[in-house]
């Protein structure tokens, strides 16, 4: 696989304080990789960085081989989703989706047909008059993913998007993004401190402490072979811990 994306000593500073510490890795292309760590490790800042809301104090981003470290949001051509969707909620799910293709001079003149199969392709093509409102959270994110992605993005960031899911509707989501991701190729990075859903989606998990990377490696490899100490308690442990309590109550049963 070709490399997509590739971080440099990756540096983030606030207030003299340094919350990213020389961060480099490499995202190949079609690959779905999750950061995975604990609250205020600084995944936000890292997304915010890559896709250009924030600035870093030093280090470089390449994308497709080309410096984009400087380049604003707006040239970046990445995609992001949130956890809270950002629909519009006096439009329609088609319009929701269209808004951003008809204000593309590139995508103007079909916005509405190629709406229209990405929300086919996502499975939402018989809601197309509803307005989010009348949508449950799972089907309101599919619009939020189908709206990015039909902007055919060079890259997918999702920051935490199945987190104010209910548990069901977490589960449906967690196996669609996998088939979503199939169907268009694309390349996602998936921000997340949930060790399971890290480990269900992703070809390979970047597992952060506070600034750093620790481990970088398919959930296998990590499962398998934890880098240290923390690897082991933060992911490994904890894993075991959950399908220990899941078999005793299993046996209860
Ligand atoms: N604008 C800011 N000014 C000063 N410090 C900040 C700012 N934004 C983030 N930080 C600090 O940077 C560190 C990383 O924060 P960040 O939000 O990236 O972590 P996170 O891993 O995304 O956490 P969470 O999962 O809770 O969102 C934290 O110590 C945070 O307090």
């Amino acid at each position: 696989m070709a490399e997509k994306l590739i971080v440099k000593n990756l540096v983030k500073e606030y207030e003299g304080e340094q919350v990213l510490k020389s961060l480099s890795f490499v995202v190949k292309e079609g690959e779905f990789l999750s950061v995975l760590g604990p609250s205020g490790c600084g995944k936000t800042t890292l997304l915010r960085i890559l896709i250009g809301l924030e600035s870093q104090t030093g280090g470089k981003i390449l994308l497709d081989g080309k410096d984009i470290s400087k380049l604003p949001a707006s040239q970046r051509g990445m995609g992001i989703i949130f956890q809270n969707y950002a629909l519009f909620p006096n439009m329609t799910v088609l319009e929701n989706v269209e808004y951003a293709l008809k204000i593309r001079p590139e995508t103007k003149t079909d916005a509405t047909q190629r709406a229209k199969r990405t929300l086919d392709m996502i499975g939402m093509s018989d809601q197309l008059k509803k307005r989010p409102h009348h949508l449950s959270g799972g089907q309101q994110q599919r619009v939020a993913i189908a709206r990015t992605l039909a902007l055919n993005p060079s890259i997918v960031l999702l920051d935490e998007p199945i987190s104010a899911l209910d548990v069901e509707n977490k589960e449906i989501m967690k196996r669609e993004l996998k088939d979503i991701q199939k169907k268009f190729h694309s390349t996602m990075i998936y921000i997340t401190h949930d060790q399971e859903e890290a480990f269900f989606l992703s070809d390979r998990i970047m597992v952060m402490s506070t600034g750093t990377i620790e481990q970088l490696a398919t959930p296998l490899e990590i499962y398998n072979n934890p880098a240290n100490e923390y690897i082991q308690s933060f992911v490994v442990s904890h894993l075991n811990q959950k399908y220990e309590s899941l078999s005793k109550c299993i046996g209860r049963l």
